[in-house]
C-alpha cells in the first residue's frame, strides 16, 4: 500500500468533497481516498502495483476539478481580514447592482422590454455561455449519477428559458456564479487559518557538507546532517544544539513568545526562531516528523474527527436536495406556474447546511493552533462543550511533576547515606519523576551508584532491583510495606519507602511544587463543569491536602488501570468527561475520556498522540480558555444551523406560493453562505486563547 497526498484545486464544500472522494474511490487498486476539504488536499491510500496515480489524476479531472502540482507547498495567502472585509464589501456591491436590476427590471417592465429588443437566440447564448463552468459540473454529476445543489438551479434555468424567460435564466446564471464565488471564498477564508500555520512550515535549511555550507530545500535534509541557523533565522529541523547560544522564540509551537535559550546539548524544534546568535545544530527529525510537523498534520486530519452535529449535517444536506425536488414537483402540480417552480428550484441552499460546522470548527481550530492548543477534531469541540465532568490527574498536572527528595530517614542501622545510594542505584533506569528525584538527591551528594541488575517497574507502585547483591525495592506502601515506627504523616509530601532484602530500611520524602494559576484557572471552571476531582495514584494524605486546598474532590492510591475505570464509571453514569493530564503516565485515561487534555507536550510525543486536546506549553490558562473557544464555537455552529435553517423554510415558503420572483430567489441564495462567513469569522478575529 502505498499513501500520497494530492493538492486539489476547485472543491469548495462537502458536495464536491464527496463528489472526488466517489471518483477516486473508483479507480482500479484505490483503496481509500480521504478528501480534506479545508486543506484542499487528498490523501489516497492505493495499492502501488497497480499503478493507479495517472487514473486517480485523470478521475479528479474528469469530476471536475484540477490536480495542483505539488501537495507540500503552501499556498501565499493573501487574504487577511482587510481583504476579507473589502471582497465582502465588492460582493455586497454587485449583488446589490443585480438584484437592483433585476426587481426594477421586472417591475417596471425592462425585462420584457429587453425581450423583445434582443434576439432571444443572443439571450439563450449569453446563459449558456455564462453558465457553462457550471452546467458541466451539473453534467459531470450527472454522468456519475449524483445530484448536487447546482443541478436543482440548473434544472430551474432551463425551466425559465423553455418558456421563454431568457432574461430570467440569464440573470439565474449571474447569480449562480455569484453565489459559487460566494461559497469558494467562504471555504478560502476558513483554509486560512490552517494556511497560516502550514506557512510557518520551513522550507530550507543549511546544511554542513565536506566541501563547505549549501543551502537545500528541506526534502534533502536527512536526520544526522548537521543544520546552521543565523541570528532572525527559523529553525528548519528538530535535533539538538551541538555549537552556539541563541535566545529561542518558540511561539510557532507554544503560541507564546516568552523567549528559552538554547545552549549545546539543549533541543530545539522546527519552526521556532533562534536570535541573538549562531547555531549548529545536529538535525534528528525533519519535515512531517517534527513536532510542529506533526502539529499541522493534525490540524489538517482534524477535519475527519467530525463531531455528532456536524455527521447529522452532512446526512440532511444530503436529503435536502431530493425534498427540495419533491416541492418544486408540488408547486407545479398544485399551483401550477413555472416561475413559482423556478423560484423554489433557484432559491433552496443545501450547500449551507454542509458548510456551517466545518467553517465554524476549523476556523476555532486553526486559530487555537496557532496559539498553542492543538484540538485534534470538530469531536472534540463539541463533547468540550457539552461536558460536565472534569477530572484531573494531580502529579505533573496540578502540581509541576518535579519533586524534590526533602527528607531521608533511615532506620535498622542503615546510614541516610547508604540509604540513598542503594535508592538512587535502583531508580537508575526509571522514567518516574520520582525516580528522577531520587537520583537528583544523590547526585548532589555526589554518591557513586553502583549499576542494577533485573530492574523492574510496576506502574503505579514502584521499582525494584538488585544492588550490590542485595534485593532494593522502592515505592508506596502498598509495594514495599510500611513500618510501625515511621510517621507517615506530612502534609502534601509523598513517602518513598525503601526495603533492602524485603526489610524496611527507611523513607524518602518527596515534595513536588504547585503548578501557577491553578486556582484562578479552576475558578474559571466551576462555571462549566459541575464535577471536578482529582485522579492520582498517589498516597491518600498526599492527595487529600491537595484537593482541599483546590476544594476538589478526589481519589488516591488509584493504579493506572484503575484511572481508566473511574473515567468510565463517569461515563457509564450518562456524564461526558474531560479528563485533564501531563500526557505521559496517564495516556490510557487521557485516550479513554471523551476529551483527553494533554497539559505541557511541547516536544513530547507521546502526550501529543494520546491526547485529544494537546497544550503546547505549561500553563493552565489554556484549558479554560480552550473551553471557552469550544463554547464559542459550538455556539456559532448552532446559530449557523438556525440560520440556514429559517432562511431556507422562510425562501421555499415564499417561492413555492408564487411571492418569489425567480430573479429574486437566485439572488437570496447565497444570503445563508454570506451569513455562516460573517457568523464564523468572530472565531477567527477574536484571540480567545491568551496567556494572560
Ligand atoms: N519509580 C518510582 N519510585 C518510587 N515510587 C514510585 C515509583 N513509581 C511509582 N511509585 C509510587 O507509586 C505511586 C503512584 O505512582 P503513579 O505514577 O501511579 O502516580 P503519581 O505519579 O504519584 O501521581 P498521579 O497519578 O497524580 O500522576 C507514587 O506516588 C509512588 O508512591
Ligand atoms: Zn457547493
Amino acid at each position: 500500500m502505498e499513501r500520497r497526498e494530492l493538492a486539489v484545486d476547485g472543491m469548495d464544500c462537502a458536495g464536491c468533497a464527496r463528489s472526488v472522494k466517489g471518483a477516486i474511490e473508483q479507480v482500479q487498486g484505490v483503496q481509500e481516498a480521504d478528501v480534506r476539504l479545508m486543506a484542499g488536499k487528498v490523501v489516497v491510500t492505493a495499492n502501488a502495483n497497480a499503478q493507479p496515480w495517472p487514473a486517480v489524476s485523470d478521475a479528479i479531472e474528469r469530476a471536475g476539478y484540477t490536480v495542483a502540482d505539488s501537495a507540500s507547498e503552501p499556498k501565499e495567502s493573501a487574504a487577511t481580514q482587510t481583504h476579507t472585509r473589502r471582497s465582502m464589501g465588492v460582493l455586497a456591491a454587485v449583488a446589490a447592482a443585480v438584484l437592483a436590476m433585476a426587481v426594477l427590471g421586472h417591475g417596471l417592465g425592462v425585462f420584457a422590454w429587453i425581450e423583445r429588443v434582443v434576439p432571444w437566440p443572443l439571450g439563450v447564448a449569453a446563459t449558456f455561455g455564462l453558465g457553462y463552468p457550471v452546467f458541466k459540473k451539473v453534467a459531470v454529476a450527472t454522468l456519475n449519477r449524483r445530484i448536487i445543489a447546482h443541478t436543482l438551479m440548473a434544472v430551474g434555468v432551463a425551466a425559465a428559458l423553455a418558456t421563454g424567460e431568457w432574461v430570467t435564466a440569464l440573470i439565474i446564471v449571474i447569480f449562480m456564479r455569484l453565489g459559487d464565488y460566494v461559497e469558494s471564498f467562504t471555504t478560502e477564508r476558513a483554509r486560512d487559518a490552517l494556511r497560516t500555520l502550514v506557512h510557518q512550515t520551513p522550507q530550507q535549511a543549511r546544511i554542513e557538507r565536506e566541501s563547505g555550507t549549501e543551502q537545500v530545500s528541506i526534502g534533502e535534509v536527512v536526520p544526522g546532517d548537521v543544520v546552521q541557523v543565523r541570528p532572525g533565522e527559523k529553525i528548519p529541523v528538530d535535533g539538538t544544539v551541538l555549537e552556539g547560544h541563541a535566545t529561542i522564540d518558540q511561539s510557532a509551537i507554544t503560541g507564546e513568545s516568552m523567549p528559552v535559550e538554547a545552549m549545546p546539548g539543549d533541543s530545539v524544534f522546527a519552526a521556532t526562531v533562534a536570535h541573538g546568535g549562531r547555531l549548529r545544530i545536529r538535525a534528528e527529525e525533519i519535515g512531517e516528523d517534527t513536532t510542529f510537523g506533526r502539529v499541522v498534520q493534525m490540524v489538517e486530519e482534524a477535519e475527519a474527527h467530525r463531531g455528532r452535529m456536524q455527521q447529522w449535517a452532512d446526512q440532511f444536506s444530503g436529503y435536502y436536495l431530493p425534498f427540495v425536488a419533491a416541492a418544486a414537483g408540488a408547486t407545479y402540480l398544485i399551483g401550477g406556474s413555472i416561475m413559482a417552480t423556478v423560484a423554489v428550484l433557484v432559491v433552496a441552499c443545501s450547500c449551507a447546511f454542509a458548510l456551517a460546522t466545518p467553517v465554524a470548527m476549523l476556523a476555532a481550530i486553526g486559530t487555537s493552533a496557532r496559539q498553542g492548543v492543538l484540538i485534534k477534531g470538530g469531536k472534540y469541540i463539541e463533547a468540550l462543550a457539552q461536558a460536565d465532568t472534569l477530572l484531573i490527574d494531580k502529579t505533573g498536572t496540578l502540581t509541576l511533576g518535579e519533586p524534590r527528595i526533602t527528607d531521608v530517614i533511615s532506620i535498622n542501622g542503615i546510614t541516610e547515606a547508604e540509604l540513598l545510594r542503594l535508592a538512587a542505584a535502583t531508580e537508575q533506569h526509571s522514567e518516574h519523576p520520582l525516580g528522577a528525584a531520587v537520583r537528583r538527591a544523590a547526585t548532589a551528594r555526589e554518591l557513586d551508584l553502583p549499576p542494577p541488575h533485573d530492574f523492574e517497574a510496576v506502574p503505579g507502585r514502584g521499582v525494584r532491583a538488585t544492588v550490590d547483591g542485595t534485593t532494593v525495592a522502592v515505592g508506596n506502601a502498598s509495594f514495599v510495606g510500611n513500618a510501625p515506627g515511621i510517621s507517615t504523616n506530612r502534609p502534601g509530601q509523598t513517602p518513598l519507602y525503601v526495603s533492602v532484602d524485603d526489610e524496611l530500611a527507611g523513607v524518602l520524602w518527596a515534595a513536588d511544587a504547585e503548578r501557577a494559576g491553578v486556582q484562578s484557572a479552576l475558578d474559571a471552571l466551576r462555571n462549566h463543569f459541575d464535577t471536578l476531582e482529582i485522579l492520582t495514584g498517589d498516597a491518600e494524605q498526599t492527595a487529600e491536602v491537595v484537593a482541599e486546598r483546590f476544594g476538589l474532590a478526589y481519589r488516591a492510591e488509584l493504579l493506572p488501570d484503575d484511572k481508566i475505570a473511574a473515567v468510565r464509571a463517569h461515563q457509564d453514569a450518562g456524564r461526558t468527561v474531560v479528563m485533564v493530564g501531563d500526557g505521559v503516565n496517564d495516556a490510557p485515561a487521557l485516550a479513554q475520556a471523551d476529551v483527553g487534555i494533554a497539559m505541557g507536550a511541547g516536544g513530547t510525543d507521546v502526550a501529543i498522540d494520546a491526547a485529544h486536546i494537546v497544550l503546547m506549553r505549561d500553563d493552565w490558562a489554556l484549558v479554560p480558555a480552550v473551553v471557552q473557544t469550544a463554547t464559542r464555537a459550538l455556539g456559532v455552529v448552532k446559530s449557523n444551523l438556525v440560520l440556514t435553517a429559517v432562511y431556507n423554510m422562510l425562501a421555499l415558503g415564499a417561492a413555492s406560493v408564487g411571492y418569489l420572483p425567480p430573479v429574486l430567489a437566485a439572488a437570496l441564495h447565497s444570503i445563508p453562505d454570506l451569513g455562516i462567513l460573517a457568523n464564523s469569522s468572530r472565531l477567527l478575529r477574536r484571540s480567545s486563547v491568551t496567556a494572560d
